[in-house]
């Protein structure tokens, strides 16, 4: 059994963490010898809610969980962290667009990068769940100079799992056997859910797949299967987000496999393979070794997936623009 590791959740009252919790407690994140301190961050108002979850987490009897610490204060939550779930902000509702969000949130990602920046461990691993998150991820790590940038990314694994499973219910596969489908760009409907390097069994999808599907039906489906659940719903995806929250931070933890890439927002390098401009987080297919992602180079990028790409860059751009405005004008008042 290895020593406990500090994990924090925030938005820990909500709905994702409350499927989220299970698997980090259950030992789906960091493996099933990893003792865990997992801390619960929320604001006032939810610290009777939040009791409830404790109580529910001390029930499941969990033989990982060394500690459970409910909290208010960021200070407490983030001192020595080694990763943190930032999943508390507003959802959408029926109606908005993820980046409606943008200046509500965007204030929370700031605090918690200076928070973050003063109490964690220099190798704290950040993964942003709330929305706009890409956006937000920058944000976080802005305020966090003294963090490599390198450790806040974004949250896209919903993304590429819902197009796997899309692409496993067209040609009637084992999910499994679906690999290497990748999003680029925004957790937004911008996004470029990108069929052309992916294979069911081995075979490419675009030889069992027609391209008018591909670039078309297949690709606004993901791009909008955030709203459509939101529709059915009535509240945002929970369970599923949780799922991928579950899925990025492993695969950052334990590693990727040989050949099967991940989509995760990081932000972007100066010179990254794919000419995406420095300095906003974009999802890119990466792979993981020693807790380290690289970008994956190579892949083929046709004119139609260029033209996609530029559109989510463009958007990025718009919002880091507002963003850093709305956190100026923050720091005026
Ligand atoms: N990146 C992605 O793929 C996805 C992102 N999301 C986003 O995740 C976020 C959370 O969604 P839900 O859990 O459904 O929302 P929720 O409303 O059920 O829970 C959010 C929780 O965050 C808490 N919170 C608000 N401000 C906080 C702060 N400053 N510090 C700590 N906690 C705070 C709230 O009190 C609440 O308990 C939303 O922004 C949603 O849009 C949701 C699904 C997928
Ligand atoms: O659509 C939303 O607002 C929640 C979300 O990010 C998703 O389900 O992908």
């Amino acid at each position: 059994m290895s020593e406990p590791i500090k994990v924090v959740v925030t938005g820990a009252a909500g709905q994702i963490a409350y499927s989220l919790l299970y698997m980090i407690a259950n030992g789906d994140v960091f493996g099933k010898n990893q003792k865990i301190i997992l801390t619960l961050l929320d604001i006032p108002p939810m610290m009777g809610v939040l009791e409830g979850v404790v109580m529910e987490l001390s029930d499941c009897a969990f033989t990982l969980l060394t500690e459970v610490i409910p909290t208010t204060d960021v200070a407490v939550a983030f001192k020595d962290v080694s990763v943190v779930f930032l999943v508390g902000a507003m959802p959408r509702r029926e109606g908005m667009e993820r980046k409606d969000l943008l200046s509500a949130n965007v204030k929370i990602f700031k605090v918690q990068g200076e928070a973050l920046n003063t109490y964690a461990k220099k190798d704290v691993k950040v993964l942003v769940v709330g929305n706009p998150a890409n956006t937000n991820a920058l944000i976080c790590s802005h305020y966090a100079p003294s963090i490599p940038k390198e450790n806040f990314t974004a949250m896209t694994r919903l993304d590429q799992n819902r197009a796997c499973a899309q692409i496993a219910q067209k040609v009637g596969s084992d999910i499994t056997k679906v690999k290497n489908l990748f999003i680029w760009g925004n957790h937004s409907a911008t996004q470029f859910p990108d069929c052309s390097n992916g294979t069911v069994d081995g075979k490419p999808v675009t030889d069992l797949v027609d391209a008018s599907y591909l670039e078309n039906e297949f690709v606004t489906t993901v791009q909008k299967r955030g709203a459509a659940v939101i529709a059915a719903r009535k509240m945002s995806s929970a369970m599923s987000a949780a799922k991928a929250a579950a899925d990025h931070v492993r695969d950052w933890w334990i590693g990727t496999q040989s050949g099967n890439y991940v989509s995760m927002g990081v932000v972007t390098p100066k010179d990254n393979p794919y000419n995406v401009p420095e300095g906003i987080v974009f999802s890119f297919p990466v792979e993981i070794k020693n807790k380290q992602w690289s970008i994956v180079p190579g892949f083929k990028i046709n004119d139609f997936a260029r033209s996609k790409l530029d559109i989510t860059t463009k958007e990025l751009l718009e919002e880091k623009e507002e963003a850093m405005a709305v956190c100026n004008a923050d720091a005026k008042i």
